[in-house]
């Protein structure tokens, strides 16, 4: 978790309540498990929800691997199978390269269980920011915010 605010790995009620975990090679782990507040169409996950998990698992391996501000300039989702109420994505992501401020990342999400059908695949873009994004544009006292993150989750 970086901010328990956060609506993708924060305590928030109606948030995804995410985590990750970095694996071994460089490839981080997170889990999304889709409820009944997640539907698109009766029954399944609603694709927007999905790539916001994607966001989220990306954005913690880009900051978890590289350790440098970024946000999403880009993310570019493949749905390949429908995601059902009930069921867990197992998402894998890693870091694919870097270009000067550009950070590339991609994932992919298996249902139900680590080697289970790929339903969905993404790639993003992050760009490397200075701090001060963050308190120029979000809230002043941010890096306070974001700091008591890192101390519980060192
Ligand atoms: C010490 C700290 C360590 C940290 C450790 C932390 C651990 C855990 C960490 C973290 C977990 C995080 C989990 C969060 C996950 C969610 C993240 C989000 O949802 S972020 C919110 C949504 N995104 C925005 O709000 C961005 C809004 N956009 C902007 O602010 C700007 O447009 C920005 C910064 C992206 C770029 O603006 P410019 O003015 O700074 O830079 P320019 O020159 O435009 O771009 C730089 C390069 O990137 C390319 N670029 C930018 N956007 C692009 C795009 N959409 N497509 C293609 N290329 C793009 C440009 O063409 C340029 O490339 P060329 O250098 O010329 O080669």
């Amino acid at each position: 978790m970086h901010y328990d605010r956060c609506f993708g790995c924060g305590e928030l009620d109606g948030g995804l309540h995410m985590r990750s975990t970095m694996g071994e090679h460089a490839l981080v782990h997170s889990r999304f498990t889709v409820t009944e507040a997640h539907q698109g169409a009766p029954g399944l996950a609603h694709g927007g929800l999905l790539a916001c998990a994607f966001d989220e698992a990306i954005g913690s391996t880009v900051g978890n691997v590289l350790r440098r501000p970024s946000v999403t300039g880009k993310l570019e989702t493949d749905f390949v199978r429908p995601v059902p109420v009930g069921s867990t994505l197992f998402i894998t992501a890693k870091v694919d390269g870097v270009a000067g401020r550009k950070l590339y990342a991609s994932a992919e999400g298996r249902l139900d269980t680590e080697d289970g059908p790929v339903a969905v695949r993404a790639r993003a873009l992050f760009v490397e920011v200075a701090l001060e994004h963050f308190t120029t544009h979000g809230a002043p006292d941010a890096l306070t915010k974001l700091k008591r993150a890192e101390q519980i989750n060192p």
